[in-house]
């Protein structure tokens, strides 16, 4: 050990690192004097005797300080800090290794320099103090001789010239590049100026720190280096490392030598080691990188390189390191050499011999220096190979005798990969006549028609139970430090309860009496800082407890999946008409809510937070639930791909829509329906869709059936009243509301709110999602009309407040995590999205087309002014139908006359249907109705 440190100082080392010790000793002691410094000392400018000094620092100190002030006025205080400061500053930094005399001298004439520039500036611009002159004796003098030449105007910019000088020969640093750097430290770009980072390059570039010394984490974060300290470095025990001597003597060497800067590359210890052999550090330095000190600096960060400490990955990959490029170093005190560095590729890639890895520098166009350089460069880069190739025998033959060689073959053979075949340029088939590709085709999973009334949770995956990883001492500690904290603000509280969740856990606080909850909750961000969360939210009131809540993330968040809500009995054995899983709460407890009471939903959150998600498990609990003929949705769905998976199931009224217009269609259905079914429901004395599906059930179990009192001759083909049938829920889910309203914003604002208003009575629910939580989506209509509200994570305290009129939204940590605000109440209750892929969700949709088909209503997407549009054209256009010759081909043909049937075959509405119908019989192609039933007059080929 003692031999390694000897090894590493010369007796010049040792003289100028004593020099400056003895200087900054001398500077503290000035700067005690300097401190006690008293005028009425007798000094060398004060000619009265005073038997006693005042001065601390004693007759000398006062003394010397004196002389100060009198030769440099003002300047003369900084002259013992100065001297104190800079010998550590250059030991610290191990600048006095590199120093030279060339450098020395070039210093001390900057540092004269500048103090004849600062006492010339002081002296023009301060007036003299009582005792001696501002700028001193120096700068009286200069400035006196050079008044008379230069005026005022020109000897102030040559002390300002001769300062700047002066500190640039004397720091060697860029006075543009400090700056610079002011600047990013004022406008806070740069967030840790160091010293070190004004320290010029160059004189990094000289360090002498041995290579293969570990740096501290502290000094490898300090330099700004390249941190390739996960490179991983085997050691083979036994083997002896090279001596601290033979890499300083190799390394100061090709310093000398190349004058160039080489990127430091810092090894580290391997952390696995085989059982047999114990693994030590890669001695990088063997790399030959022990040759040049390869310590960079720059002002652009340098990104953290991690390369695994498994060498066969090493081999697979080639990483390449960016590093700033080498500056070309002077032997000057001043070098600018780091206020622009360029940046040479570091790559550590295979090689095709048994070299390990070798470490290549090219240099980047701006580098293109000079052709020395170049000389130089390839000339070191042999150098490298040639030395790498002895290390490894040398290694080899270690290995060898320690009976290691696996070892050494994993570490260093680089597998002999088979060369890749060449890629061959795909070929690829013309298109031909067809567009049809396999790729385009929907994919059709055939489902053999299920067994089971319903589907079951087997469809679902299962997923095995998952853990809490918090530990009781951890609770503890936090608890204890949400006290602390709450104290240092003012709020005197204490844990009473914790509770962990699959997300969050809640600490319950009992407050000191008289506190009031909004205080920890004005200071939940701040709160959040001093804990170290991201996020907090402040619980104002917990249902049934005098405590407040404050949730904090769990470092290890569980998720939520849809399965194991679902599979509760609290889903299984529910009797909700509507029930719908959200997930769960803090506690773990499954939450399901009833739509049919809720009664509409509004879903708002950002995007990314987990609104889709939620959609699909409230859609899933309804399928898992109630059959097609007790619930019927209309899907609208503008982002196209979310929804459309739910397609061809027998609970859709209509196909997803995903054309807005159309959907503005479907909303007005909505509200036709509304209104029909409230006629009818006014027809059987009901207040209610459940009176009235009661009334029906009755009046089958009596086989009496209930002709629709509503029904008029022309409303259909039949000649009697239809019977009544149960009514079905209709749940309307709009997945992007945003995008409706753009469309037809007052329209559909229109009638969103009369279906919210009415239509809970007569089974019609509508689920509005969006995006974007802003006023002009979310309505004050709306939001009037829709008293239960979700809203998922949302960037502001503003989108909180606009969706659920309070704040709590823009502290929930995303992906699900949700605040649910039920019917009639101001409770917020925190609840995790449960979660599900998308595969379970198209498994549930197939089982159900697998049941039974959709029947779908044409006249839902069909538009009242389409049809008035059509009506127009048509009595413009002599009173036929476009679809007239079609209709009249098809009646012919086929001899089918019922207005149903074209309304199918068509894709048309009853209406439009009936018309085309009249128009037939006005042509004398079909008979008057008789009896119910139209005859087909025409023959084929007549028209
Ligand atoms: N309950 C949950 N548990 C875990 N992760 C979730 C949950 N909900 C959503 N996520 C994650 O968040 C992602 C985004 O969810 P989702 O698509 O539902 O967001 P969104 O709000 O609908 O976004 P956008 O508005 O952009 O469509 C999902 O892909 C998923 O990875």
């Amino acid at each position: 050990m003692i031999e390694q440190i000897k090894a590493r100082f010369t007796p010049k080392q040792y003289f100028v690192e004593l020099l400056f010790g003895v200087v900054a000793l001398l500077g503290l002691y000035l700067i005690i004097a300097w401190s006690s410094y008293s005028p009425i000392d007798s000094t060398w400018s004060v000619s009265s005797y005073q038997p006693e000094t005042i001065n601390k620092a004693g007759f000398l100190g006062a003394w010397l300080v004196d002389l100060f002030f009198a030769l440099f006025g003002y300047i003369g205080n900084i002259i013992p800090f100065v001297l104190f400061i800079a010998p550590i500053y250059f030991i610290r930094t191990k600048l006095v290794d590199s120093l030279t005399w060339t450098r020395f001298s070039l210093r001390m004439m900057g540092f004269v320099l500048m103090l004849c520039g600062l006492t010339m500036l002081t002296a023009l611009l301060f007036s003299d103090p009582v005792y001696y002159l501002s700028g001193g004796v120096l700068g009286g003098m200069l400035t006196a001789w050079l008044l008379p030449v230069l005026g005022k105007f020109g000897a102030l910019l040559l002390a300002i010239a001769l300062s700047s000088v002066g500190f640039v020969l004397c720091s060697g640093a860029s006075l543009i590049l400090l700056l610079v750097k002011f600047y990013h430290w004022l406008t806070i770009k740069n967030e840790e100026p160091t010293t070190e980072n004004s320290t010029p390059v160059a004189e990094h570039n000289v360090q002498s720190t041995p290579i293969t010394a570990e740096p501290s984490a502290k000094e490898t974060r300090k330099n700004d280096f390249v941190d390739v300290t996960h490179f991983a470095k085997p050691e083979i025990k036994g083997l002896t490392p090279k001596t601290e001597t033979q890499e300083q003597v190799v390394e100061s060497s090709v310093v000398e030598e190349t004058q160039e800067v080489m990127p430091q590359i810092i090894p580290t210890t391997i952390s696995q080691a085989t059982p047999h052999v114990q693994i030590e550090s890669v001695d990088v330095s063997d790399f030959d990188q022990t040759q040049f000190d390869f310590q960079l600096k720059s002002d652009t960060p340098l990104p953290t390189v991690t390369i695994h400490d498994d060498y066969s990955s090493l081999m697979e990959k080639p990483v390449e390191l960016e590093l700033p490029t080498p500056v070309v170093k002077e032997e000057s005190a001043v070098d600018f050499g780091q206020d622009f560095p360029t940046m040479p590729t570091i790559s550590l890639a295979e090689n095709e011999s048994k070299t390990a890895f070798t470490v290549s520098l090219s240099d980047s166009p701006a580098v293109a220096h000079k052709d020395e350089d170049d000389e130089h460069f390839y000339a070191l880069q042999k150098q490298f190979e040639e030395r790498e190739a002895q290390r490894l025998a040398e290694m080899e033959q270690r290995a060898k005798a320690l009976d290691a060689e696996d070892l050494f073959q994993n570490i260093t053979t680089v597998s002999e990969r088979e060369e890749q075949p060449e890629k061959q340029a795909p070929v690829y088939k013309p298109y031909e006549n067809s567009l049809i590709h396999p790729l385009l085709q929907p994919t059709q999973t055939h489902t053999a028609k299920p067994t089971t009334p319903m589907p079951t949770l087997d469809l679902l995956d299962q997923h095995s139970a998952q853990t809490h990883e918090i530990t009781e001492a951890e609770i503890i500690e936090t608890s204890r430090h949400i006290s602390q904290k709450l104290r240092d603000f003012g709020v005197k509280a204490e844990v009473e309860d914790v509770l962990v969740g699959p997300v969050v856990t809640r600490y319950e606080l009992a407050l000191q009496p008289g506190v009031k909850a909004s205080k920890v909750t004005g200071i939940d961000r701040d709160l959040a800082r001093a804990l170290s969360f991201n996020s907090i939210r402040v619980a104002e009131v917990i249902p049934g407890k005098p405590y407040i809540g404050i949730e904090v993330p769990n470092k290890h968040r569980q998720t939520v999946w849809l399965r194991d809500v679902l599979n509760t009995p609290v889903f299984l054995q529910s009797k909700y008409l509507l029930p719908m899983a959200l997930g769960k709460d803090i506690s773990g407890e499954p939450i399901i809510i009833d739509l049919a009471k809720t009664p509409h939903l509004l879903v708002a959150g950002s995007t990314g937070s987990g609104k889709s998600v939620g959609v699909n498990t409230m859609i899933l609990s309804l399928l898992f639930k109630v059959k097609p003929s007790e619930v019927k949705f209309i899907m609208i769905d503008p982002k196209v791909v979310e929804l459309s998976i739910y397609n061809d199931i027998p609970h859709l009224l209509t196909p997803v829509v995903t054309d807005m217009k159309k959907a503005a269609n479907a909303l007005r259905w909505c509200v036709e329906e509304m209104e029909r079914r409230y006629q009818l429901l006014s027809k059987l004395f009901v207040r209610n869709i459940e009176g009235y599906n009661e009334k029906i059930a009755q009046a089958e179990e009596m086989g009496l059936p209930i002709p629709n009192p509503i029904w008029k001759p022309g409303d259909s083909m039949d000649t009697m009243p239809p019977a009544l049938e149960k009514m079905s829920y209709i749940v309307v889910i709009v997945d992007e509301f945003a995008d409706l309203m753009m469309v037809a914003g007052k329209q559909i604002e229109e009638l969103i709110a009369r279906l919210t208003q009415k239509a809970r009575a007569v089974g019609i629910h509508v689920i509005l999602a969006t995006q974007r939580p802003s006023v002009d989506v979310i309505t004050g209509l709306i939001k009037s009309n829709i008293p239960s509200r979700i809203a998922f994570t949302v960037v502001q305290r503003n989108d909180s407040r606009t969706i659920l009129d309070q704040n709590g939204a823009e502290a929930l940590l995303g992906r699900g995590d949700m605040l649910y605000l039920g019917n009639g109440t101001t409770d917020l209750v925190r609840i995790h999205g449960a979660f599900m892929s998308d595969d379970e969700v198209r498994r549930i949709a197939d089982d159900w087309r697998a049941r039974e088909k959709p029947e779908y209503i044409d006249a839902i997407l069909e538009s009242v002014d389409d049809n008035d549009e059509e009506a127009k054209g048509a009595s413009s256009d002599g009173d036929l139908d476009e679809l007239f010759d079609e209709v009249t081909e098809f009646v012919v043909s086929t001899g089918t006359t019922s207005t149903s049937s074209i309304q199918r075959r068509f894709r048309v509405g009853f209406n439009r249907a009936a018309r085309i119908m009249d128009q037939l019989e006005e042509q004398g192609i079909i008979s008057a109705m008789q009896n119910g039933k139209r005859e087909v007059l025409a023959r084929r080929g007549e028209y």
